[in-house]
């Protein structure tokens, strides 16, 4: 069979094997894609702490933003439950309310409908939790607001409660929560008797909502729950681990990370609990959402290229290097636009910086984050000026046109679940450098002498993830942009990698598909 790739036949010939096995349809029978032919359409309540455009403080927004349009095509109808935050009660006040919640944990609340950019969002309006200053979990000042275990139990018991029946007309076959803030949801139903099918989505593992146990009286759950094979965690209370051993099914954001989580280096405490769970635990890398990250529309890039027309980046650049009072230059412009945290090795990229320099490049860093690696990072740009510029805020347009401008980006990530900054840097053209770990190592092709070849190589990568490393990697793509034909099918090809929501969506829409159909096939 000379000419034939046999793992491309057999790939497909399995592909095709999976697909028909959850839809139970024949191929050709495949167009419209449907999650399962019992439950169609499905109806999923989706509950967040943040959505695109909304409220965003990372990449849980984006996804959470992106994927219910995504899963449409699939006959799956998404309704997003949402804190009633300013930015959005602003919005949502203009429609009639939905219902009344009398007693949410103690607390009134409203829930309303709004309808915005193809999402449709449930609105729980309970000022006293919601309806202030400063971001979705911090004040003002940055400081964690300190009702947090309130604010998001009730979110999530109004995501329970809708699951069983509290909205008169409507009810969800499916439920999916995302992170920590809703992970309660599944707790509360599994309290209730309900047996609607949770999927719970692990963006950051790191971030796990614990306190103190002495508040399971004030959030409504039973004295039993705090036993080490249900919330229990390190002597406190971890809604996440309440999350994670009551949903039907648990997915972290790349197949990589979901490997990673089970050892006790980026298990983050609960690899225990993720083992146990290992049957129920996928990862699914995330997608993008291509018409806002298109470098050929986007409304913030004041010149817009596609693949054919990448070189008036090089405008855009020019703007950059002169909002950010930088010299301009011959050398590669690399950027950053990341929280500024140990784990985004925002404290290594300080480090060195000065690699990047050497080789008469430039370096902006936008983001916020810790205030010492803020400091450190600053520091460096001090001994750098005209060469390397730090903007601490969260500001997206900012982001765009940096993606727009720059010739890298920057990830060197200790861990990393997915990472969006670099898939959103692949379609812009502009050359990820990352560690490989989590996603970063799945989603990025190593520019190494194969990959080359083979012209597939989108990206560097480093490893192990130390200051050394990522000098290096820094050292080998300033090189690499000093051959403008080699930095040029590097640029093309990373443009063309396709990391859309479409593979991706189909894996949720196979979960679903699933567990809805399981479900339907219990005994009533
Ligand atoms: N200062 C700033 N101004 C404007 N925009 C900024 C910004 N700082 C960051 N952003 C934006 O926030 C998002 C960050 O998303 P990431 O996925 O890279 O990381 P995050 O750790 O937030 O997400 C977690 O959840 C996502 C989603 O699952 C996983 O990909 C990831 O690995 C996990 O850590 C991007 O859209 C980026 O442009």
């Amino acid at each position: 069979m000379a000419g034939v790739d046999l793992s491309l036949v057999l790939g497909r010939a399995q592909f095709i094997q999976r697909v028909r096995d959850a839809y139970h349809r024949d191929e050709d029978e495949l167009r419209p894609r449907r999650p399962s032919p019992t439950r169609v359409p499905l109806h999923v309540l989706a509950v967040t702490s943040e959505i695109y455009p909304l409220v965003k403080t990372g990449g849980l927004a984006d996804v959470t933003g992106a994927l219910p349009k995504a899963l449409s095509t699939y006959g799956i109808a998404t309704h997003t439950l949402v804190p009633g935050y300013p930015s959005i009660l602003a919005l949502a006040r203009l429609h009639p309310p939905l219902m009344e919640f009398d007693d949410l944990l103690g607390e009134k609340a409203t829930l309303r409908h709004l309808e915005i950019d193809g999402l449709s969002l449930f609105v729980l309006d309970a000022p006293a939790l919601y309806d202030r200053p400063g971001g979705p979990y911090v004040d003002e000042n940055g400081v964690d607001h300190a009702d947090n275990w309130k604010r998001f139990a009730v979110l999530s018991l109004a995501g329970a409660e809708i699951a069983a029946g509290a909205l008169p007309g409507w009810q969800p076959d499916l439920i999916h929560t995302h992170d920590w803030q809703s992970a309660l949801t599944s707790v509360y139903l599994r309290q209730m008797g309900s047996a609607v099918p949770v999927v719970l989505t692990i963006h950051n593992l790191a971030f796990q909502g614990q306190y103190s146990a002495s508040l399971l009286p004030y959030i409504g759950l039973p004295p039993e729950v705090y036993s080490v094979d249900q919330m229990e965690y390190f002597g406190d209370i971890s809604y996440l681990k309440g999350g994670l051993v009551t949903a039907d099914h648990i997915t972290v954001v790349s197949p990589t990370y979901a490997r990673e989580i089970l050892s006790p280096t980026f298990g983050m405490g609960l690899d225990g609990v993720l083992n146990a769970r290992m049957d129920r635990l996928q990862g699914i890398v995330n997608g993008i959402d291509k018409e806002i990250w298109n470098p050929a529309t986007d409304p913030y890039l004041p010149f817009r290229y596609d693949a054919k027309t990448v070189r008036n980046k090089k405008n855009n650049k020019a703007l950059l290097l002169e909002r950010f009072h930088l010299e301009p230059g011959d050398g590669p412009l690399f950027s950053a636009v990341t929280r500024i945290t140990w784990q985004k090795g925002m404290d290594m990229l300080a480090e060195v910086a000065d690699e990047i320099f050497h080789w008469g490049g430039r370096l902006i860093v936008h983001g916020q984050g810790d205030h010492d690696i803020e400091d450190a990072l600053k520091a460096t740009a001090a001994r750098f000026p005209g060469r390397m510029a730090v903007s601490i805020g969260f500001n997206e347009p900012t982001a765009h046109l940096i993606h727009g401008g720059s010739d890298a980006i920057i990830q060197p990530s200790r861990f990393e679940p997915c990472g969006l900054t670099q898939l959103y840097g692949l379609r812009y053209g502009c050359v990820p450098v990352v560690s490989r770990t989590g996603g970063l190592s799945e989603t990025i092709i190593d520019a190494n002498d194969a990959a080359i070849s083979a012209r597939a190589a989108t990206g560097f990568q480093f490893h192990p993830v130390r200051p050394e490393g990522l000098r290096h990697a820094i050292r080998r793509a300033a090189e690499a942009y000093g051959d403008k034909r080699k930095w040029a099918r590097l640029q093309l090809q990373a443009m063309r990698a396709d990391y859309s929501w479409d593979r991706s969506a189909e894996s949720y829409a196979e979960v679903y598909g699933r567990l809805t159909d399981a479900r339907a096939q219990l005994p009533h």
